[in-house]
């Protein structure tokens, strides 16, 4: 399968970021450590984020990593500009708020002239449509990712996470200018967890995924920097 209208300016070994879900400082310097030159992106989110970890994303990115601090922000319109100005100050490059339209316009607002890129997450991985009906929505999951896209292309956003299931419908609905940010990605083989909406490396790529987001598949890995290897030799084939 040939990859849909992959955006051209990302070096392939930038698209696999790899999620940092860790409990301390410490723990995270030793697997970035391991990891070495394997990984040139990280994301930080609730777990390492409330344990010290802004701080460190603010090093890590002037050691030269991205950073995509994963914070999902969603409060009153302020609330969220305020946040978004203190986390410009952290030379991150991606940061995400949940797809509600104020919170996205605060966002956006908020970081204009700053080289912070926000994301809206639309529908998260690990729901499927029962889940979205439990939660009390009328839409299903493809359904509410796709309106919500809309919504934020409209309102300037740079950038969506979904499943790399709706990769594809996503890239003919807002083109080749938003980032598609995707968690959900399981190596052949590797333990779902608590994802619903999942696909292989290779898969996420050829549908038209920018970015990759992989955490416990490398995390828990007997060899951390072997399976992050081995997931940028898929990425590499699928776009060959
Ligand atoms: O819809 C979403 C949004 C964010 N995530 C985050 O990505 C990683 C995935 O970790 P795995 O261990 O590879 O499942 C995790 O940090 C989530 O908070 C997501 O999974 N889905």
């Amino acid at each position: 399968m040939q990859p849909a209208q992959i955006a051209p300016r990302i070096a392939p070994r930038d698209r696999l970021i790899v999620a940092l879900d860790l409990p301390s400082v410490a723990a995270a310097e030793a697997m970035i450590d391991r990891l070495g030159d394997s990984v040139t992106f990280y994301k930080i989110g609730y777990q390492l984020g409330y344990a010290g970890g802004l701080v460190l994303a603010k090093q890590l990115a002037g050691r030269g990593k991205k950073v995509f601090l994963d914070l999902k922000l969603h409060d009153i319109g302020n609330t969220v500009a305020r946040g978004v100005e203190s986390v410009a100050t952290l030379g991150a490059t991606f940061l995400t708020v949940h797809a509600y339209p104020q919170t996205m316009t605060a966002a956006v607002e908020a970081r204009a002239g700053a080289s912070l890129k926000i994301l809206a997450v639309t529908v998260l991985t690990s729901y499927d449509d029962a889940d979205l009906h439990a939660a009390g929505y009328r839409l299903n999951v493809s359904d509410l990712v796709e309106a919500r896209a809309r919504q934020a292309q409209a309102l300037g956003v740079d950038g969506l996470v979904s499943s790399p299931e709706e990769a594809s419908a996503l890239r003919k609905i807002v083109g080749g200018q938003m980032n598609l940010v995707t968690p959900g990605i399981r190596p052949a083989g590797s333990a779902t967890g608590d994802q619903k909406r999942i696909m292989t490396p290779a898969r996420a790529i050829a549908a038209g995924a920018d970015y990759l987001v992989v955490g416990r598949p490398v995390m828990e890995a007997a060899d951390p920097k072997a399976a992050a290897e081995a997931i940028h030799t898929e990425i590499a084939q699928a776009l060959a």
